[in-house]
């Protein structure tokens, strides 16, 4: 299956469970893998026939800053679907980490898999 990626997307935005967190914004690193037939674009060298990973990415950041919501796995999952939706990604990986949440940790976080594989 070939794959259209974004990796280390860094966004700025209201995410966190204690009241504290919901008075700032935090920066979370989003990778996001996502299944689709490239060929489709490379016959014709047609942007408009894969998954632009430029307007995908100002999509995320977006989306998280307009859904702001308490834990990462809520974020995850809304965002997928969302994707999903909105670009008919048929399979997509997720892995939302948050760099800032435990000092001794270099970053912890999420990753969901959502969809079917072709
Ligand atoms: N599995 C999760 N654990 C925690 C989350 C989360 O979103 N998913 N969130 C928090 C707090 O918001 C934390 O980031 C504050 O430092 C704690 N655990």
């Amino acid at each position: 299956m070939d794959k259209v990626f974004i990796q280390g997307l860094s966004i700025q935005t209201t995410i966190g469970f204690y009241a504290w967190e919901k008075e700032i914004k935090q920066t979370l690193i989003i990778d996001l893998e996502m299944g689709w037939n490239t060929q489709l674009a490379a016959e014709n060298d047609e942007l408009n026939k894969t998954l632009d990973y430029a307007d995908i990415s100002e999509t995320i950041a977006t989306f998280a800053n307009n859904n702001p919501v308490d834990l990462l796995e809520t974020l995850a999952e809304r965002l997928a679907n969302y994707l999903m939706a909105e670009y008919q990604i048929p399979w997509l990986k997720l892995r939302i980490a948050k760099p800032t949440a435990v000092h001794n940790a270099h970053a912890v976080g999420v990753e969901i898999e959502r969809g079917k594989t072709f």
